[in-house]
């Protein structure tokens, strides 16, 4: 492995293609994969894990569930890229309408980060306005407006923000802490006439897990509506994962009323594994986009064909049993986690936003909890290393960073999950025996 990353670090800075990947944070080899099913990857040695990272969300159903994989294999069959429109676009936006009611009208970009920028655009083309504000700690992919105090990998490598980024792009970005509605109105009692839009993570799983308080997202709606901004959910990371119609579904289900916002964005889960997100929203707003309207956005490989196939098979095989078992699966997951750290006395607290969680370790996090990034930096993150050093030697892949949420999958059977349950005690007594 030493000597495949050695070439790859010779070729590709770092020698990976998104530095969540790197090993940065934990130190050591990033493992080079070469195979994923089900709920395991395999390394470029034959090595086989039990995943926890479900390629950072996408794989719902497991890796390459065998009728994903054939809906590709089929699409390919008639041809990679056409440039042209395709009816499996349409199939594909009357499936988020089913599960989105407010989704009216979508637009089919290949990354998360394109739909983000995308809706930002929007809101800017809508209001007039320039200013956009974004919560620190939140992640919304890397175009410049976004990357203030970014979670993910910019909080793994401890950056404000990222260089290269003009300082009017970042002086038209307001960052407010998360879940703070006090400081929220304060930046739109100073300035709310020339804000265009909040943009907030439907639930944070970038800074580590660190739900909504409840009435958060309800805040950020109704000082959007009176100063005449628009309020963006990015749903790219829980949408589709979380339950059938992502965060916004699952509020209700939580006994609030869902927040219903001006637009949203998806992405991961609706690709199945291949590079498709959108962005949706009522059809007076969409309308902004060309060809309708004057607010630009294109794409050679937008609603590509294979990856249009892959999303539909993947939301048609989303039944609410799917939801039901990750769910399942995720709190088991979660409680031998917290029986394996209580057993050696590790104070910590596991966040949760549906099935997605995250562990903070120390004492703090443990008696408080944790609400926003700043808290999230506090805690120990120190203790991650070790034990995701320790999961790994048994044969369970972590993400390599504590500020990212650890995903199941459909195909996590009992197999999988004795595998995570049994790796979990050695893992838990390197975590406590870690030094800052
Ligand atoms: C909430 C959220 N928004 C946007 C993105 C960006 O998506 P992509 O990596 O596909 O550009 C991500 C993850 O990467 C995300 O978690
Ligand atoms: N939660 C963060 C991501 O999913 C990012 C993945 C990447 O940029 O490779």
């Amino acid at each position: 492995m030493e000597e495949v990353y050695r070439h790859a670090c010779e070729v590709i800075p770092g020698g990976v293609s998104s530095p969540v990947r790197a090993f940065g944070s934990v130190g050591g080899t990033p493992v080079f994969l070469s195979a994923a099913r089900g709920p395991h990857v395999v390394d470029i040695n034959g090595r086989e894990y039990v995943d926890l990272v479900c390629s950072w969300g996408p794989a719902l159903l497991g890796h390459a569930h065998p009728e994903v994989v054939a809906a590709v294999q089929e699409a390919a069959t008639r041809g990679l890229s056409f440039g042209a429109p395709t009816t499996a676009e349409v199939e594909l936006a009357d499936l988020i309408r089913g599960r989105i009611p407010f989704a009216e009208k979508v637009r089919f970009v290949s990354t998360g980060t394109e739909a983000t920028m995308t809706a930002i655009r929007v809101a800017r083309g809508a209001t007039g306005r320039d200013v956009i504000v974004k919560f620190a700690g939140c992640y919304h992919g890397h175009s410049d407006a976004l990357l203030a105090a970014a979670g993910s990998g910019v909080a793994t490598a401890g950056l404000p923000g990222s260089a290269g980024v003009t300082q009017a792009a970042a002086r038209d970005t307001i960052v407010v802490e998360y879940n703070d509605a006090e400081a929220l109105k304060a930046v739109f009692a100073e300035r709310g006439s020339e804000i265009a839009c909040v943009i907030t993570e439907a639930a944070p799983a970038n800074m580590g897990v660190v739900p909504p308080d409840p009435g958060f997202n309800a805040t950020i709606r109704r000082l959007t509506l009176e100063h005449g901004a628009l309020m963006i959910l990015d749903e790219v990371l829980t949408g589709f994962r979380v339950g059938p119609a992502g965060w916004w579904g699952n509020e209700a289900s939580l006994g609030e009323a869902p927040v219903t916002p001006d637009l949203v964005t998806y992405g991961k889960v609706v690709g199945g594994g291949l590079p498709l997100a959108a962005l949706a929203g009522p059809s007076e707003l969409m309308d902004l986009l060309a060809p309708v309207g004057p607010v630009y956005q294109a794409g050679t490989l937008s609603g590509n064909p294979l990856a249009t196939a892959a999303g539909i098979a993947t939301l048609r095989l989303a039944h609410n049993a799917v939801y039901a078992h990750v769910d399942r699966a995720s709190r088991q997951v979660q409680d031998a986690l917290a029986a394996a750290l209580d057993e050696v006395g590790l104070p910590h607290r596991i966040q949760t936003a549906g099935n997605l969680f995250s562990c903070f370790f120390g004492e703090e996090a443990a008696t408080h909890g944790v609400r926003n990034y700043d808290q999230a930096k506090a805690a120990d993150g120190f203790r991650y290393a070790p034990f995701f050093h320790a999961m790994l030697d048994a044969g369970v892949a972590l993400p390599p960073s504590v500020f990212e949420a650890w995903f199941l999958s459909a195909a996590h059977d009992d197999a999988a999950l004795n595998r995570i349950a049994e790796a979990l005690p050695a893992a838990a007594r390197a975590a406590a025996s870690a030094r800052p």
